[in-house]
Parts: structure tokens; C-alpha cells; sequence
């Protein structure tokens, strides 16, 4: 008994603790006070300690370790013989012998007890003044130590919960059962302008203004459910917190019931935080992936949405929408001639205008470069969609001011039919394209409803086109050429080259049928160098045979002229060829020349500096511009074959060519008229001075090998 030095002999020790026990590492009883043996009648030396008792408090195993580990704690110890005697005291580790020593006493709240339970006072210590004051002390101390530690740790929990919810970016609120707030945080604080102070004890919903962010209605009703199910739940969203001092925001949050031990649910906490910037952005990438960047159209996307909706609610009344794909005319020279910021001005101008003509119930749309389309939806009428049409057409038509410029521009219009063209939102959107081009190519500036035939064309023209892809790399191209003959030497002049497509899937197909194709889809890039590759190998070619330098006419496109190098292609393929600039004519159609002026005249300058004969062809139709004659660098102008057909029929005509042949030849211009089919053309072409003439009366055009035959024959027509 020396580690538990009160400095008692064991018998003192005895006297002095009626009530201790000392136990063993299997915990059982080794020795025990008096009063206890006396009382309980289970406790035997040498038996288990839990055979007669068992340990209310603290929360211990029946393991001597976890005991030694609580010997600083109050013990209370229940006799399991005796009902209502609970013993309270300390626990003490005596080392040297290796046991547990329980010292304490009876727990009484009254000295009535005593009699109770059997006891008289000299049951309890020895009245050593010294030792009640140690034992009293030693087990106050343990209890207060105790207390001491759990206020302790409360408070640091309590103040680790403060700071905690003060510096985390949420705001956090708790109520009472009743929904009554308890706490706010300072982030709460500021996001409901109020303070926790003046918060406090009021209803939840009082303090946090929730409403539904589009309706604006008052979530009220779901914070107070909320409270009353005492589950977890997370707001509704996007919910907007109305404050009391500032602008609304967007939060989100979730409620959470506040568990309080056998209390069940004490109350709510809700934590919550401001998503009103990516509420914000959100909605921005919404609206970019959405609408048009440039006018702030809808796009495609949206568009489609819209016909899906539009074409849901007419079926259910039986209307019809209608899709009106719209392609401003010429827009192309516009923005290549005076720049993009032009062009683009024009754009949100255009859309502007289109959006003014609409209902508010339709939709305008930019589906990218010139193009949009107008949705036009509950159209009970069907002269209502021409009407919609001619608006859009008038609309456009007062010229636009943009960056000092006065531009005029129209618009060709297709318009496909729900339900009447198709059910579905692509192929709707197809037939209103097609239907444009169809408008495109009666004039522009008008408005063509969609019809199944050009369905038909389109097929037609898409395997065309899909045929050319492959024509060059098949070889399936070849050029013919058709004689120019000079009316005053009666001698072959030179030739045109013409291109002739022998298609493996499609037969010949005519020029005119893949030319426009070639142009829109950029092929007429390859082709055309191809022509001209082609041109000078075949001049080469006839050089080398020894036949008398005879210069060829190639056609060339809009495209070759402004998008590709020509200068240098054309040079290029002269070099390779060995032949010089002048056996090459070129050959620009007005339309050509006149879509991009400034970029057409600087090439053409450049082109007759280098030595080729520059030709207006088809001089007649289209624009039939005299102004710009003297202005061009040309050397030819070839009148049309419509005049020269019509020139001996119609009065008109011929006075029209006549004065053509003269203005030409005042301006130092060569005239060759083609289209020649008569003896009584040429005669007419001879009297009124034309230089030269081209036609099947001279000779169709021919391919190469049958011009050697042609020359040889030494072709002189009188
Ligand atoms: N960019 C390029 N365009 C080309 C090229 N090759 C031809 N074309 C253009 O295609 C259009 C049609 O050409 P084509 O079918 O070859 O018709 C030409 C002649 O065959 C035809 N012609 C000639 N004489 C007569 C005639 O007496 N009667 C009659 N009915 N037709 C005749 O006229 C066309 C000549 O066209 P052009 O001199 O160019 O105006 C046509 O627009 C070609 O330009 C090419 O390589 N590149």
C-alpha cells in the first residue's frame, strides 16, 4: 500500500474506508472495507468485482486499463444485492501491488438514509479530521477537474463553432422548433441587411425573403413546410433573396434539422450563398450559345427550338408556321469592296428592320454570314405569309446609311410551309433554302414559296456536285475550242477555249449546268487553273507542230478574279509552257467585273501590263453599262449572242449592235459579236463593221485534235 501513501497503517487504512474495495487486474475482490462486506452480501474476496456491483459512472469498461485511465473521475458504483445503494468515490491505481483501490462512501442526500440502508455513522471514516478533509478534498478536486474540462471544451467548442460559421463564406441561420431565428452569421447578416440582434426571434421567413426568381411569387410557404418536416431539404432554384438594404440576389442553399439528442429536432439550420454571378454568366453563355454575337438574333439553335415549339402548338390548332429564309442580294460585293465593319454595320442594321416588320410572337434569326430566317407561327391565312414576305422585302428596300456610304440592298426570300412542305425542322429549313435559290434565280429581290420539284433539282445538283469533286482527278475534263474569224482577212483569228465535262455518272453535262455549281462551291478554283494549264500546254502544243501563233480566249470566273492569285497563276502556267502572254485572251463577263469594281479594275490593270488581251463577254445582257467601258483596261468586247440572233429580226436590235460597234470602236475597242448562226448575221456583222465573229457558222466548238484538221483545211469563209 505504498503508492496510495495517506500515511495510514493497512489497518488504519481499514477503519478509516469502510467502503473501499481493492481489486486486481482480473478484477476481482481482494480486500474490501467492513461496512461494506456487512452490507452487501454478493462481495466476496476473491470473486469478481461484477458479481455484486456494477459501475454507474463514469462510462467504463469492466477492464482494469480502462479504469486506470479514468482514476482522475468520480465514480459511482451500483450494489447489485442492495436496491438504491450506489457508492460514490474515486478510483486509485496502487502500483506496487498492482491493483485498484476504490475509495468512497455511501451516496446519501440525507442522513435519514443512514437507517435505510442499515448504516450508522461510525460506518463512515474514521473521524481522522485529516484524512475526511484529504478524501473529501482529493474527490472535489476529481469532480471539479472534471467540470473544469468540460466548460473548457465546451467553450472551445462553442467558440471553434463561432468562428467557424463567421469566417465560412455561406450564411448560416438556425431557428428554434419554431422557426424562430437563434444565430446568424455575419455573412447571413449582410446578405438579409439585417443584424443578428434585430434577427433574432423572428420567423424565418421574415428574415429571409425567399421568391421564386422568375415569377416572383414568395417561397414562405416552402420554408415553413420545410421546418414542419424536419428533413433535409435544399431551397428551391434558383431562388432570390430579397434585402432588406440592397439589390436582390440569387442564392442557394439547403435546410437542415438541428438533432438534440433524445430531444429529437430542436431546430433548422440553413446554410446558403450568393450564385447571382454565375447565375450571371450562366445566362451569358446561354444567351452567346443562343444568339447571333453580331445582331443579337437568335441563332440556329434557337431558331430550331422555336420551330419545334411553334410547330407543336399548330398542330394542336391547326395553323400553319411558316420558315422565311431570307439572302440578301450582293452582299458579298458590299463587304468585299468597302470592308467588313461596313458589312457587319449593315448586318445589325438588316436585322434591326427585319425585327420591326415581325409580331412578337414570331422570330427573326441570323443563321450566319447575309442569311436569316423568319419564323412565323399561328398563320391561320395563307396570304398572310406573302403579305409578312412583301414587308420584308419593302422594309429593305430605303437605303441604308452606314460610315458615310449609301447602300441599297434587297433581298431574295423562300418560304417553306408547316405542315404543308414537311413535319420536320431540317428538311423545313432545307426547302426554305431551296426555295431561295429558286428566288435568287428569277431576279432576286423576290419571294418564292417552296415547291416538290425543286426538292428534285436540289438531289440532282447535289450528286453533280459531288461528281465534279471527282472530275479532275478522273481526267474527266476537256476543253474544246470554237474559231474567231476577222471579218475583213476572212482568216481564222484565234480561238475560245470551252470547257466540256464527260461525266462518268452524269454523260456530258453542259457548262452552263456545272460552271455556276463550280463557282459556289469553290471548285471553279482548280478548274479554272486547270483550264488555264491546260490553254498553254495546248498552245505549246500547236507551236511545236509548227501552226501559226493563234491566241486562245479562256473564260474567267468572278472567283479566279478576286479570290486567287491570277497574276501570278496565269504567269506561272506561261513559263511552264514556254509561251508568251499574248496568245492568251482572257475573257470577264460584265457581272464579273461590275459585283467587285475596285478589285476587279486593279487586277485587270495588272493583267494588261503583263500583255494579255482583256474581253467584256456577253455584252448586252445583264448590266449593259457603257459608262464603264472607257474606264476598264479592255481591249474586246463581245456583244451577246441574244443581240446578234435578234439583230436581223428586230429593228431595234440592230441599231442597238450598230451603235455598240461604233461607241467600241470610238474608245479604240476590237468588237467580235458572237453566237453566229447565219449567213445572214455575218453579212449583217460585215456591213456594220464588227471585227470579228464567233458561231456554229464558222464552227462549233471542237476539240483539239479536230482544230488541226480545221487549220489545215485553211478555212477562209468569203
Ligand atoms: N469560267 C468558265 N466558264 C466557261 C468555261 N467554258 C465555258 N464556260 C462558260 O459556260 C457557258 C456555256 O458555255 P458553252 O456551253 O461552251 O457555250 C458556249 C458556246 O458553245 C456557245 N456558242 C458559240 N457559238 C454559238 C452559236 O452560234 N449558237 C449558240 N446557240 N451557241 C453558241 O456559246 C457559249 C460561248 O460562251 P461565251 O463566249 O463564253 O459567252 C458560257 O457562259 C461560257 O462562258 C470555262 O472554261 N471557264
Amino acid at each position: 500500500m505504498s503508492a496510495i501513501d495517506f500515511g495510514l497503517s493497512a489497518d488504519l487504512f481499514a477503519e478509516a474506508f469502510p467502503f473501499h474495495l481493492v481489486l486486481n487486474r482480473k478484477l476481482e475482490v481482494v480486500q474490501a472495507g467492513r461496512s461494506l462486506c456487512r452490507h452487501c452480501p454478493g462481495l466476496e474476496i476473491g470473486k469478481s468485482f461484477s458479481r455484486a456491483f456494477r459501475i454507474q459512472r463514469p462510462e467504463v469498461a469492466l477492464d482494469f486499463l480502462e479504469i486506470c485511465s479514468s482514476t482522475h473521475k468520480l465514480f459511482l458504483i451500483g450494489s447489485l444485492d442492495v436496491q438504491d445503494l450506489f457508492l460514490k468515490g474515486q478510483m486509485m491505481l496502487d502500483e506496487s501491488s498492482d491493483c485498484l483501490y476504490f475509495i468512497g462512501s455511501p451516496w446519501l442526500h440525507a442522513n435519514t438514509e443512514l437507517k435505510q440502508f442499515g448504516l450508522k455513522l461510525n460506518d463512515f471514516a474514521l473521524h481522522d479530521p485529516a484524512a475526511d478533509f484529504l478524501l473529501l478534498f482529493k474527490s472535489n478536486k476529481a469532480a471539479l477537474d472534471d467540470t473544469t474540462q468540460l466548460a473548457t471544451k465546451l467553450r472551445e467548442e462553442k467558440e471553434w463553432a463561432q468562428v467557424t460559421l463567421g469566417s465560412i463564406g455561406d450564411g448560416v441561420i438556425a431557428t428554434s422548433i419554431e422557426g424562430r431565428v437563434t444565430y446568424m452569421n455575419q455573412v447571413a447578416e449582410q446578405m438579409v441587411g439585417l443584424s443578428q440582434y434585430k434577427a433574432k426571434g423572428q420567423l424565418l421567413e421574415q428574415v429571409l425573403k425567399l421568391v421564386d426568381e422568375i415569377s416572383q411569387h414568395s417561397h414562405a410557404d416552402f420554408l415553413r413546410q420545410a421546418l414542419k418536416d424536419k428533413r433535409s431539404v435544399a431551397m428551391p432554384s434558383p431562388a432570390m433573396l430579397l434585402q432588406t438594404n440592397g439589390a436582390p440576389c440569387v442564392i442557394e442553399g439547403m435546410l437542415t434539422p438541428i438533432q438534440g439528442g433524445q430531444a429529437g429536432t430542436i431546430g433548422m439550420v440553413i446554410v446558403f450563398h450568393d450564385i447571382s454571378d454565375r447565375q450571371h454568366l450562366i445566362r451569358q453563355l446561354e444567351f452567346q450559345s443562343t444568339h447571333d454575337h453580331l445582331t443579337h438574333l437568335p441563332n440556329r439553335l434557337l431558331l430550331c427550338d422555336r420551330i419545334v415549339q411553334a410547330i407543336a402548338q399548330a398542330r394542336r390548332h391547326i395553323e400553319q408556321v411558316a420558315l422565311l429564309f431570307l439572302d440578301l442580294d450582293r452582299f458579298k460585293t458590299i463587304n468585299d469592296s468597302l470592308g467588313h465593319q461596313v458589312g457587319d454595320q449593315l448586318l445589325k442594321l438588316v436585322a434591326e428592320r427585319l425585327s420591326s416588320v415581325i409580331r412578337e410572337t414570331d422570330t427573326v434569326c441570323r443563321l450566319g454570314g447575309d442569311e436569316f430566317v423568319l419564323l412565323v407561327a399561328e398563320i391561320e391565312q395563307h396570304e398572310f405569309i406573302s403579305q409578312v414576305a412583301e414587308k420584308v422585302l419593302n422594309v429593305l428596300r430605303a437605303p441604308f446609311h452606314v460610315s458615310g456610304y449609301v447602300l441599297s440592298i434587297s433581298a431574295s426570300i423562300g418560304i417553306s410551309l408547316y405542315p404543308d412542305d414537311a413535319a420536320d425542322v431540317d428538311v423545313l429549313l432545307k426547302h426554305a433554302d431551296l426555295a431561295m435559290y429558286q428566288a435568287k434565280s428569277r431576279g432576286r429581290n423576290n419571294f418564292q414559296f417552296f415547291d416538290a420539284t425543286m426538292d428534285l433539282r436540289a438531289a440532282r445538283r447535289l450528286s453533280l456536285e459531288s461528281s465534279l469533286r471527282a472530275a479532275l482527278e478522273r481526267e474527266e475534263l476537256q476543253l474544246y475550242y470554237q474559231p474567231k474569224l476577222d471579218l475583213i482577212s476572212h482568216r481564222v483569228v484565234g480561238f475560245e477555249a470551252l470547257i466540256r465535262w464527260h461525266s462518268h455518272e452524269h454523260g456530258a453535262v453542259p457548262p452552263d449546268r456545272f460552271i455556276p455549281i463550280a463557282e459556289e462551291t469553290g471548285l471553279i478554283m482548280p478548274i479554272g487553273e486547270w483550264v488555264i494549264d491546260e490553254t498553254c500546254r495546248q498552245i505549246a502544243q500547236w507551236r511545236a507542230e509548227g501552226y501559226d501563233d493563234m491566241p486562245v480566249a479562256i473564260n474567267i470566273s468572278l472567283i479566279q478574279l478576286t479570290r486567287t492569285d491570277l497574276e501570278n497563276t496565269l504567269v506561272g502556267h506561261l513559263h511552264k509552257h514556254g509561251i508568251p502572254s499574248r496568245l492568251i485572251e482572257l475573257e470577264f463577263t460584265e457581272s464579273v467585273l461590275l459585283q467587285d469594281f475596285e478589285t476587279a479594275m486593279d487586277a485587270l490593270q495588272s493583267l494588261r501590263r503583263l500583255g494579255f488581251t482583256l474581253t467584256i463577254d456577253d455584252f448586252g445582257v445583264g448590266y449593259s453599262s457603257l459608262n464603264y467601258l472607257n474606264r476598264f483596261p479592255i481591249n474586246v468586247l463581245k456583244i451577246d449572242r441574244s443581240f446578234v440572233t435578234s439583230a436581223c429580226e428586230d429593228q431595234d436590235a440592230a441599231i442597238i449592235v450598230q451603235a455598240v460597234v461604233n461607241l467600241s470602236h470610238d474608245l479604240k475597242l476590237s468588237v467580235i459579236a458572237e453566237g453566229c448562226e447565219t449567213v445572214e448575221q455575218l453579212d449583217y456583222l460585215k456591213r456594220i463593221a464588227c471585227d470579228q465573229v464567233q458561231g456554229y457558222l464558222i464552227s462549233r466548238p471542237m476539240p483539239a485534235a479536230d482544230v488541226r484538221q480545221f487549220l489545215d483545211s485553211d478555212y477562209l469563209y468569203q
